[in-house]
């Protein structure tokens, strides 16, 4: 289906890593009424003020890009908000948008939704089959219940929702602090100020075993689009590049784009996680939507754009 370019498309937490990719290529499609608000402006665990922003504005195009995200670390230690924010911030997002029928909505969830040790490619069938990884199981379950209220809608009321589960991303906008961002930006962080400071060694967290698949932001945002117009399942689809590589050889990857050449070694106090999270992407492969974005290619970019944003205060985020 074509969504025409003036309808109204409301991108929820906008400012983000995937809400900022997923505006610019709404932008770059011609879309001329986006509606954004940040956090402060609207926050969504404000049931009412999300009631009366979505009666004022009636989208045609919801994507629900808003949530509390984070790495291993800050899923681990902060279950309560994970669980609370998120399923606050998804219930009255897609309850107000259900009082004005919203036609149209994106729900993005996260492949930390499937079990720990899920066969892989992980297939989107494998959904609840099995026990989610404990450092973020708050987080997958407030997702998984996301899915489900996208699908109780659709079967309810009959309204042309969908969701999409993506891989490990990056790129712009990324949260590059170190004790909440995932591993992507943290490395590059980390890589250049090892390279600044003249640091013999950068430790990775965990043993650098596990292995992770990492999409483009701006990949996302395409595929994301495309399902907007291509795409109309109760079923999530899975969004990744089919290939993944370990921590270890990521870091590798990452000291070579930065240019740091000193020794990399591992803590593992720190935890691992699931030990492998390869995306089955047969599905929206078989729709005819592939990633552009080469992994290197990428963290290229992405350092290019970390030092076009770091003064000389360092990284601060928004
Ligand atoms: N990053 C990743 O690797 C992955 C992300 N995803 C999913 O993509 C989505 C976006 O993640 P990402 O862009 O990385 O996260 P970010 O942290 O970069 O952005 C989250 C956005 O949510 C907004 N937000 C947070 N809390 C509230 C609130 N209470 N009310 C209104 N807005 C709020 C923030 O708004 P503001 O800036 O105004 O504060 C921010 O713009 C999430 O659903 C996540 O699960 C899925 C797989 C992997
Ligand atoms: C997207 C996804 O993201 C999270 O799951 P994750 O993939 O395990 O997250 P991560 O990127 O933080 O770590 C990946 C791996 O990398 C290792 N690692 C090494 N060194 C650093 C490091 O410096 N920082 C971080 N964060 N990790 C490091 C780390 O120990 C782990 O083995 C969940 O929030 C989950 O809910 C979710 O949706």
């Amino acid at each position: 289906m074509t969504i025409d370019l003036r309808s109204p498309v409301y991108v929820a937490g906008h400012r983000g890593l995937v809400g900022s990719a997923i505006w610019r290529r709404l932008e770059a499609a011609g879309f001329s009424q986006l509606i954004g608000a940040t956090s402060a402006e609207l926050d969504l665990r404000d049931r009412s003020a999300t009631f009366a922003f979505l009666a004022a504005h009636r989208p045609a195009v919801v994507i629900d890009a808003a949530a509390r995200v984070g790495g291993i670390l800050a899923n681990r230690d902060h279950p309560t908000e994970f669980l609370s924010d998120n399923l606050r911030i998804q219930v009255n997002l897609m309850d107000a948008c259900l009082e004005v029928r919203t036609p149209r909505l994106l729900f993005l969830g996260s492949s930390c939704i499937y079990p720990k040790y899920a066969e892989q490619p992980i297939r989107e069938s494998s959904l609840l089959t099995g026990e989610l990884e404990p450092t973020n199981d708050a987080y997958a379950i407030a997702k998984i219940a996301g899915l489900l209220q996208v699908q109780a809608v659709r079967r309810q009321y009959g309204l042309n929702w969908i969701s999409a589960m993506p891989t490990n991303l990056y790129g712009p906008n990324d949260n590059f602090d170190l004790t909440s961002s995932h591993v992507l930006p943290a490395l590059i962080r980390r890589f250049h100020d090892a390279k600044e400071s003249g640091a013999e060694e950068v430790v990775l967290w965990g043993t650098g075993t596990p292995r992770r698949e990492f999409l483009h932001v701006d990949d996302l945002a395409d595929a994301c689009l495309f399902l907007l117009e291509h795409y109309d399942d109760p079923a999530p689809i899975n969004v990744g590049v089919g290939t993944d590589v370990t921590i270890r050889e990521l870091a590798e990857l990452v000291a070579r784009a930065v240019g740091y050449t000193g020794a990399i070694g591992n803590d593992p106090s720190k935890p691992d996680g699931t030990p492998r999270k390869l995306l089955d992407v047969s599905r929206l492969q078989a729709l005819g939507w592939k990633p552009a974005i080469e992994l290197e290619a990428g963290v290229a970019s992405t350092y290019a754009w970390y030092l076009s944003q770091i003064g000389a205060a360092g990284w601060a985020r928004k």
